[in-house]
């Protein structure tokens, strides 16, 4: 029976990556996706932005929202301090569970929380479910036309607060034209744009990074 490329992504990283070194997981991944199949990672160009972002911020707490396959998951974790907390929501129960073994491999599951289930069903329940006041950093990820709802989700569920960082992928391209318009017109944000490339390709990409000023 034929494999799913999450699965053959995996068995990537089983075959090339060292247990327990989250690098040689994130590089096994971008090897794979550019020399075998491409896939939607945040890569390895925008990661080196996302890697910047979360040492600028050092975090206590992070929320990802669109795990996938624990690219970025794993990228985000193996720079936090040892305290800090990353949540990371994923609803598709098969990208899910090749997620937990990414995770794993890196040997960084004491970091993270994977939660199988919908960032609109899972956002009003942080507080409650996991002890989380507010977030110093999000990853929006997921699908592109969630990141707007969630955001305003996330500012009525009293999850940002002042200097919370939001970190947007895919602003260009796919692209997330009402969260832009909305984010970057906002007295609540101020906003900066991170120019880079679609992962694995020359087409122009980038990430948007927001202040929460309260
Ligand atoms: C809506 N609430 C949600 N709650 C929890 N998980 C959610 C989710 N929405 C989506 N997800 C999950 O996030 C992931 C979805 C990511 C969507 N990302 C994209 O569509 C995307 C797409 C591209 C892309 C760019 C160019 C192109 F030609 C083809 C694709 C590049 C990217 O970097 C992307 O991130 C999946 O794992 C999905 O199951
Ligand atoms: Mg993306």
């Amino acid at each position: 029976t034929q494999t799913t490329r999450p699965q053959r992504m995996l068995a990537a990283v089983q075959k090339n990556a060292t247990r327990g070194d989250p690098r040689s997981v994130v590089k096994a991944i971008d090897q794979f996706c550019r020399q075998k199949e491409w896939a939607m990672n945040v890569g390895d160009e925008k990661g080196c932005i996302l890697d910047s972002v979360v040492t600028e911020v050092n975090p206590a707490t992070v929320l990802e929202l669109g795990t996938y396959c624990g690219y970025s998951t794993v990228r985000i974790a193996s720079l936090l301090p040892s305290n800090a907390k990353l949540i990371t929501l994923e609803f598709n129960p098969d990208y899910a569970a090749i997620a937990r073994q990414v995770i794993a491999w890196a040997g960084l599951e004491d970091k993270v929380q994977l939660v199988e289930g919908a960032s609109g069903d899972w956002i009003p329940k942080m507080k409650e479910k996991f002890g989380i006041e507010t977030f110093d950093l999000v990853f929006l990820d997921h699908w592109k036309d969630r990141y707007l709802p969630d955001t305003k989700l996330m500012e009525e569920c009293g999850l940002l607060r002042k200097g919370s960082i939001l970190l947007a992928d895919n602003v260009i391209c796919p692209g997330t034209p009402d969260y832009l318009e909305y984010i970057r017109n906002s007295p609540r944000y101020k906003s900066q744009y991170f120019k880079s490339h679609l992962e694995y390709t020359k087409v122009e990409d980038g990430l948007e990074k927001s202040v929460f000023l309260g």
